[in-house]
């Protein structure tokens, strides 16, 4: 069991070490799919709370979601059947409070009666003391059970819309994603307080909402009826709703501690899940998402990995919480609340012993102040809550509109290529009059810019940095759309065709290109998700990628993670701690903060990191299998970080292994490659200035020539 006693004050650093293994200082507790290492005698200290969500909707325009939100709620599995028994206790709950005042009205009248005719039925007096004493029992009870359904439910729910959000995410291109409306959106969508999800927290809050309603009208209906023929109960209702009000206040306020514990997890789901998740979060990765066509693959991995982790797959600090309501059912606890009515049961047994001495309105105000105290701390949840229904239904909306959220690269229509074979002698493509603007940007990046590079071809783009070259390739494929002009592609209007027939054919090493928080091995087998799971094509892949040699010397090889996407949870650890579960200790991290961190440092060199990137490439365009399903390579500066002989290397592969393929690399160096190329394109001010051969632009003593010139005499 996680203590999970508050304490107002922070223990001091103190000489050591935390060894997780050590099984006489050290406790060790599964939770879920996390481990929890505990110093003997600690506690683990209290969740942060998180801020509410921003939204402005009206109830009425979100119900049709939130009613197919309960619809899919239903159809959860396991999830109609706890949500049945939810309600059940929650009804239960609600009317304790009721029955309870009802058995402490019938003790006033027992004391009435005692007064009146000095007499009294013990029978009935057992009878209804002993039933005021199990509503308070049952009132604990129902609230421990209401804790244990509520976290299965709550898993199962946000099991389920993890896998909706993620798809949502998965299919967003790229302008789309970067637009600040969509961004806002998502954010809401996934990140939700504590962990749960948008549709528990609504059907929490909903249902709240109705119990609380119950509650107040079954608990006013029998203080009417028992308080009818008293005397002096408004004042005493007006003196004890404020003293309830103050108590209400101060018991809101609480404290935060901290000691020694660490949390990890080694279960490779899990961490799978966090590595895809931020694959499909984090903008840097969206273009290679989108151009690879990585969307409905990587949604599949997900949605099966989470269903291999099940419901232990939760954060640590919500895993950690359940676990400890789970244990909170203490004989002190269950006694706690009867203690506090004790008072109340032995001064009706000494009125019942001397009915003269006690006045009976004493008894009315003890029934008055414990309603009171009940009833107004419930009128102020009802109060909250019912102001943040409209929101709450808001989230709803939102959760349910993220998957029509339409993408701003329309999709086409028409298969490519015809035939498949064509594809071995490449692709053609031409920019007729292609002007293009970045979303918010004024500049223009691209011009006016014209050109055809034939079936086949290789083409090396050249130019100064920010001329537009990147650009060219993100129009080919339609990671952006030209604000005017067209794009043919094998002489067909690239708008008019079907995205993914058209991604499939092509392989692209974009310049910014990104690693994915997931192993080596599937950083590369990415490239080719139809491949994903051949290991030996992506060992080929790596080779050919140059990558190979310092993977196999990396301790875990394929397996490494480059950036591990769970982080291991620690607090207070003695200094002497250097490494824990293998990695080493990082001291400048908030202790025993929450959530995902950023990335541990992956320690590659920019050179290693391009030689991934390429290997990626490889796997996608040069597998055997798939060979006849790519017909363009495009490359975005795919040497800058490499040395002279490993460049050298890379291109004569590339040049052998093209085949007759079309190839188009943009580059700032002019040598190797531009000889051998079939079209120069020189580019300067978002525009091609000069177009042909090497010995064309050379004979035409322009700015390629000079620039050409000035990179020989460097060399002289
Ligand atoms: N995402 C973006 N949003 C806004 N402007 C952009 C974006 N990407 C590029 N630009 C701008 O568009 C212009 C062309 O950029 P591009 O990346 O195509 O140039 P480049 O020739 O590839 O440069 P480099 O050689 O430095 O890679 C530049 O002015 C650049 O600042």
């Amino acid at each position: 069991m996680i203590p999970t006693r508050i304490r107002g004050r922070r223990t001091k650093r103190r000489p050591g070490t935390f060894d997780p293994n050590d099984a006489h200082r050290v406790k060790h507790t599964r939770i879920g799919v996390w481990d929890l290492y505990q110093e003997r005698q600690t506690d683990l200290p209290p969740i942060p709370g998180s801020s509410r969500l921003e939204t402005y909707a009206q109830i009425i325009q979100s119900m049709p979601y939130v009613i197919r939100m309960l619809k899919d709620i239903l159809s959860i599995r396991r999830c109609w059947i706890l949500l049945s028994a939810f309600l059940v206790v929650e009804v239960l709950n609600s009317l304790v409070p009721a029955v309870s005042l009802w058995y402490s009205g019938q003790l006033l009248r027992l004391v009435e009666t005692a007064i009146e005719t000095r007499t009294v039925d013990t029978t009935v007096l057992i009878h209804v003391a002993a039933g005021r004493m199990a509503c308070t029992i049952a009132s604990r009870i129902l609230q421990y059970a209401k804790s244990r359904i509520s976290f299965p439910l709550n898993m199962s729910i946000k099991q389920f819309y993890a896998g909706h959000i993620f798809r949502s995410m998965a299919r967003l291109d790229v302008p789309t994603f970067e637009d600040s409306i969509t961004q806002r959106q998502l954010q809401s969508a996934w990140t939700a307080p504590w962990g749960s999800s948008v549709a528990w927290g609504t059907v929490q809050m909903a249902t709240g909402i109705v119990m609380t309603v119950i509650r107040l009208i079954s608990q006013l209906s029998v203080l009417f009826a028992v308080l009818r023929e008293q005397q002096d109960g408004p004042l005493l209702a007006v003196l004890s709703f404020s003293q309830s009000l103050f108590t209400w206040y101060s018991a809101r306020k609480s404290v935060f501690n901290s000691l020694v514990w660490a949390a990890t997890t080694s279960d490779e789901d899990y961490i799978r899940m966090q590595g895809l998740k931020h694959l499909v979060n984090d903008p840097p990765h969206r273009k290679e998402l989108v151009a690879g066509n990585l969307g409905e693959y990587i949604t599949t991995q997900f949605c099966e990995a989470s269903q291999r982790v099940g419901d232990d797959a939760g954060d640590f600090h919500e895993l950690s919480r359940a676990h400890s309501i789970k244990d909170s059912l203490s004989i002190a606890s269950i006694l706690r609340e009867p203690l506090r009515e004790l008072p109340q049961i032995v001064f009706t047994l000494r009125a019942v012993q001397k009915p003269m001495t006690i006045p009976l309105s004493l008894a009315s105000l003890t029934l008055i102040n414990q309603t009171a105290t009940s009833f107004s701390s419930t009128l102020f949840a009802l109060f909250g809550e019912s102001f943040s229904l409209g929101e709450q239904f808001a989230e709803v909306r939102k959760l349910y509109e993220i998957e029509n959220v339409p993408n701003k690269v329309v999709d086409g229509k028409e298969p490519f290529p015809e035939n498949q074979q064509s594809l071995r002698s490449g692709i053609s493509v031409e920019f007729k009059n292609v002007s293009f603007q970045y979303p918010g940007a004024e500049k223009y990046a691209l011009q006016n810019v014209s050109f055809k590079i034939g079936a086949g071809q290789l083409c090396v783009i050249v130019g100064g940095n920010g001329s537009g070259k990147s650009t060219i390739l993100k129009l080919i494929s339609r990671i952006y759309d030209p604000t005017e002009g067209t794009i043919l592609i094998d002489n067909r209007d690239l708008k008019t065709l079907k995205l993914a027939d058209l991604r499939s054919t092509l392989s692209i090493l974009f310049q910014d290109y990104t690693h994915f928080p997931l192993s080596i091995s599937e950083n590369i087998a990415l490239g080719n998700p139809a491949l994903a799971h051949d290991a030996d094509k992506v060992r080929e892949a790596a080779r050919l990628g140059g990558a190979d040699a310092f993977i196999d010397r990396l301790p875990e090889g394929f397996d490494t993670y480059l950036d591990r996407p769970v982080r291991d949870y620690y607090s207070d650890l003695p200094e002497g701690t250097k490494t824990l579960f293998g990695r080493t200790v990082d001291y400048s991290r908030v202790r025993g903060a929450g959530g995902l961190s950023g990335s541990e440092a992956s320690g590659l060199s920019g050179g290693q990191m391009q030689r991934l990137a390429v290997s990626r490439t490889f796997m996608r365009s040069l597998s055997s299998e798939t060979e006849s399903s790519v017909g363009m390579l495009l490359f975005d500066e795919p040497s800058a970080s490499l040395d002279p002989t490993a460049e050298h290397d890379l291109f004569e592969r590339l040049r052998k292994l093209r085949g007759s393929k079309t190839m188009i690399f943009s580059s700032h160096r002019f040598g190797n490659l531009t000889r051998h190329a079939d079209l120069i394109l020189y580019m300067d001010d978002s525009a091609v200035q000069e177009e042909g051969t090497h010995d064309d632009l050379l004979k035409r003593g322009g700015e390629y020539a000079r620039i050409w010139n000035l990179q020989a005499k460097a060399f002289i």
